[in-house]
């Protein structure tokens, strides 16, 4: 796990300085770079974008398919003003895997594609002078990683990954690496909980440093009056008339942590804006600040052409305008952690999420629908290894993510295998060892896939509330036979309801591949008819049963997965295209969703 994870500030005390930009990049294929000494840098390479995804650059399947260990390296300059300061090498997200050399030097190792780590370069680097930063990388997949897959070897000796995933495998420095200057004494992370009482707010926090200077917090409000302050590592702030956060109506208090004795020079500085809220699951609702609240929303992937998987911010603020137009309140980071920029912009909108650890392909059926074995996934030689991955990464996610307001609730899961009595120890092991991460206790869950139902599953008893993943309409009664599909949905709502639902049910997907521009009369599956015959389809179920506190439909847009007969270039349910352009669908949620209220 992580020491620290605040994401970088800069001020009197702290630098940040991106090292975003062209870099040198070279694959290995035959590991062979550290015994050619590549860690001390290299010119012979091609230049490379940071942050990207590597993929989609090269115009030979060989570049754009490779898997093992990719290389990148480039200078950057430590001003001799830095001396007595701690430096550090911030990288926001390496996929997969990454080892991190300076000047020659090995520094650490990362395991995990989609969180941020950082490397303590201050014994390592010359003042005053340039340095050379060398990323080793490594795209391969198993089954003791997350996400979850295969790594074959072509009888070709080309070595290719088998994702137990529907998304591709875009790999690299898929975010920014900053370079920090900090204080030697300093704040290492801090927690927030709320109290609300009438019209005023407690703010509980805990400051954690490295040191014993004194710790003072304020809170100020939007327009920079401070409100409330408090002395300790430990405390409260009182905030009378509080402007809460709230759904599609954001409010945002910036909090100022410093430490040492003077106020007019402290020891170190640190801010971040927080929102005063608070989050519930009371019977079959799902409240915030005590207001029962609809979840209206997407499964979406961190995708886009020429980035790949890359964080590029003028995708997400078009697909936050997206958002807003058709009257979305809610995401899921499907199926892996996004860039905490995602998460800073979903606190400014008042956007709720469900943050997800990358444990997807838990589940050998959809790997033999993906090309694996069909056999128990909570079964085999790979658990050991993967569940210390697994909670270490959910660790690190609530770490980095806790004093978001947007986070909803953790989803731990997406679609394992819950049928096979192998998995309940797995579960029981997770959801134990995860239950005092979160200092706002907020819930804890996964997707249940179309196998998994209260009837099969053996470990409905973990989640804080339910998320099902349903497809009647397009992998089973498609087309014509739709109206089988929605009868053999409402059986199931039925036994739901018979069972006696007493936690909420969140319909985290559901939809329709459609190549948009494609259209009939009547319709065909593929057509943008037909997608919203599917979506109004399920929006007659979801209209129907009270338990069901959620719709969110696969996906927000098109996105890239591996080449394969069940797929046209990628996965085609979004509700707009790749490049953000609505499909029928688009039109029918807009006026689905603003009749309602924002929160509901
Ligand atoms: C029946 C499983 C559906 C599946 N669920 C996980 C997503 O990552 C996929 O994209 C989605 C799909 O096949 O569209």
């Amino acid at each position: 796990m992580e020491t620290s994870l605040l994401y970088p500030v800069t001020n009197d005390q702290r630098t940040d300085q991106k090292l975003d930009g062209l870099w040198q990049f070279k694959f290995d294929e035959t590991k062979q770079g550290v015994k050619d000494g590549w860690e001390t840098g290299f010119h012979d390479g091609v230049s490379m974008p940071v942050p990207a995804s590597f993929n989609d650059f090269f115009t030979d399947k060989e570049s754009r398919e490779y898997t093992g260990d990719f290389w990148y390296s480039r200078k950057f300059f430590v001003p001799s003003a830095a001396k007595g300061k701690a430096l550090f090498l911030r990288f926001d997200a390496v996929t997969h895997r990454a080892t991190i050399f300076v000047n020659g030097k090995e520094i650490r190792s990362h395991e995990g594609g989609f969180l941020p780590f950082t490397a303590d370069i201050s014994s390592a680097v010359h003042y005053g002078a340039e340095n050379t930063v060398v990323v080793k990388g490594n795209n391969e997949l198993s089954r003791e990683a997350l996400p979850a897959g295969d790594t074959i070897t072509l009888r070709n000796g080309k070595k290719m990954v088998r994702p137990f995933f529907d998304f591709y495998n875009y790999s690299g420095l898929n975010r920014s690496v900053h370079l920090l200057t900090l204080p030697q004494e300093r704040v290492l992370d801090y927690t927030t909980t709320f109290e609300l009482n009438g019209q005023d707010a407690t703010v509980n926090y805990t400051v954690t440093t490295n040191g014993d200077a004194p710790v003072t917090v304020s809170l100020a409000d939007a327009d920079g009056q401070v409100v409330a302050t408090a002395q300790g590592k430990e405390g409260a702030l009182q905030v009378k008339n509080a402007h809460l956060w709230q759904v599609r109506n954001a409010y945002l208090y910036t909090l100022t942590i410093q430490v040492g004795d003077d106020a007019q020079t402290p020891v170190d500085t640190y801010t971040d804006r927080i929102g005063i809220r608070t989050i519930k699951i009371s019977g079959t609702n799902i409240l915030v600040n005590d207001k029962p609240i609809y979840l209206k929303g997407f499964g979406r992937h961190e995708d886009s052409p020429f980035a790949g998987r890359a964080f590029d911010l003028n995708v997400e603020k078009k697909d936050f305008a997206l958002m807003k137009w058709i009257g979305a309140n809610s995401f899921r980071t499907s199926h892996y952690p996004y860039d905490e920029q995602v998460y800073k912009i979903a606190d400014e909108e008042g956007f709720l999420l469900t943050d997800e650890v990358p444990a997807v392909g838990f589940k050998m059926a959809a790997a033999a629908f993906l090309g694996g074995l069909n056999q128990s996934f909570f079964k085999g030689p790979w658990l050991k290894k993967l569940h210390e991955r697994h909670i270490d990464q959910i660790r690190d996610l609530i770490k980095r993510d806790k004093n978001h307001p947007s986070v909803l609730a953790w989803s731990l899961f997406n679609e394992p295998d819950t049928i096979d009595e192998n998995a309940v120890p797995y579960f029981k092991q997770i959801f134990d060892e995860s239950k005092d991460l979160d200092p706002q206790s907020r819930p804890r869950t996964f997707t249940l896939s179309e196998d998994d139902t209260i009837e099969t599953s053996k470990v409905l008893d973990f989640p804080d509330f339910y998320m099902l993943n349903r497809y009647p309409g397009w992998y089973h009664f498609g087309g014509y036979q739709i109206s089988d599909g929605e009868a053999g949905l409402r059986d199931e709502m039925d036994k739901w309801q018979k069972a006696g639902v007493t936690k909420p049910v969140v319909f985290t997907e559901f939809g329709a591949d459609t190549e948009a521009g494609l259209h009939k009369l009547p319709s065909v599956m593929w057509t943008e008819e037909y997608q919203v015959e599917v979506l109004k389809m399920f929006s007659r179920v979801f209209d129907d049963y009270d338990f069901i506190k959620g719709e969110q439909v696969w996906n927000l847009a098109d996105f890239q997965t591996v080449e394969g007969n069940m797929r046209v270039n990628g996965n085609k349910k979004g509700i707009f295209t790749r490049d953000r352009q609505p499909k029928e669908a688009a039109f029918f949620y807009h006026d689905r969703w603003n009749k309602l209220p924002l929160d509901y």
